[in-house]
């Protein structure tokens, strides 16, 4: 079976015709993003197996967990952003059966390639619904109201706009319909924060090393202290327009996970 890659060209700096300051701020964001989308590119031929191994394969655990929060049922078309290799959209169609759809958006082509895969080894027929689409969370190409469930694991602290990444995914979800957000927990705690930064620099970005990636690995260690909190999320998800948002830590802190319903 041929996995379903279709291309829409991701969102590129036309520059237009914006005053320098503005020409020169969406360049510096649109560069930012083009680093985010090399590091992925870079990690994708490993990215799922570091994950099962500096996670001790607990991160299934947690990704089982957002696409049940999500509320994704047989049937349903559904969405899952930043998508990356697959984990989320792969369990999504195992919710919704043959008859619903999966649709999993990245702007990394090797990752998606990984996903295409991924996807063509696998024999249950409800992976055969799951569409892989390149495009930018940003500037999603789909109409309003077409969804009835997105999952985002581990996008949301890697966008370069969050509340823009937000309304998108709200103008894009049915009403009464909910997004769950997977990601590292930006902790209150200060024990919790120096656990998953000792971690990280003393277990992840070793291993990391050994792979030639300790700089991708690095990023992650910064983009968590440059993440939000759960307080932080629900407001993010309230003030785009969700009726209600909830955010549960998960794995003693380490993890979290943001649900809300439009
Ligand atoms: C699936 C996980 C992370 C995905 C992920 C997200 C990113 O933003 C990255 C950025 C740059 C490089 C890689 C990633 C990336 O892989 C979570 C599990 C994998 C983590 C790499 C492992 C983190 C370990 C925790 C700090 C502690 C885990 C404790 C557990 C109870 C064993
Ligand atoms: C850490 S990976 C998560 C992959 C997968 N969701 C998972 O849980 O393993 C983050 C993904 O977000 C994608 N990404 C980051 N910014 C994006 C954007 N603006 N548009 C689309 N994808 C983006 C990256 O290419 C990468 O595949």
């Amino acid at each position: 079976m041929t996995a379903l890659l279709r291309i829409v060209s991701p969102v590129t700096f036309t520059g237009g015709n914006l005053p320098d300051n503005s020409r020169s701020r969406r360049g510096t964001v649109v560069k930012c993003s083009n680093e985010r989308r090399v590091l992925f590119n870079r990690i994708a031929p490993v990215y799922d197996n570091l994950n099962d191994l500096l996670s001790l394969g607990q991160h299934r655990i947690w990704k089982n967990m957002a696409v049940s929060w999500s509320g994704a049922k047989t049937g349903n078309n559904v969405l899952d952003l930043c998508c990356g290799s697959g984990d989320l959209a792969f369990l999504l169609s195992e919710k919704v059966g043959s008859t619903g759809k999966v649709m999993g958006l990245d702007f990394s082509c090797e990752q998606l390639a990984v996903a295409a895969t991924r996807q063509n080894l696998k024999a249950r027929s409800c992976y055969k619904c799951i569409e892989w689409m390149e495009g930018d969370a940003l500037e999603l190409p789909f109409g309003d109201c077409e969804f009835d469930a997105i999952t985002m694991g581990y996008g949301l602290r890697n966008v370069v706009d969050r509340d823009r990444a937000m309304k998108e995914m709200y103008r894009v979800l049915k009403p009464g319909s909910r997004v769950s957000i997977l990601d590292f927990n930006k902790s209150n705690q200060s024990v919790t924060t120096f656990m998953q930064d000792w971690m990280i620099d003393n277990v992840v970005v070793p291993v990391a090393t050994v792979y030639g990636l300790s700089k991708e690995y690095e990023y992650l260690k910064s983009s968590i202290n440059g993440y939000l909190t759960g307080e932080e999320l629900e407001t993010l998800a309230l003030e785009a327009g969700f009726s209600s948002a909830r955010h549960y830590e998960i794995s003693g802190g380490f993890m979290g996970n943001l649900v809300a319903e439009r």
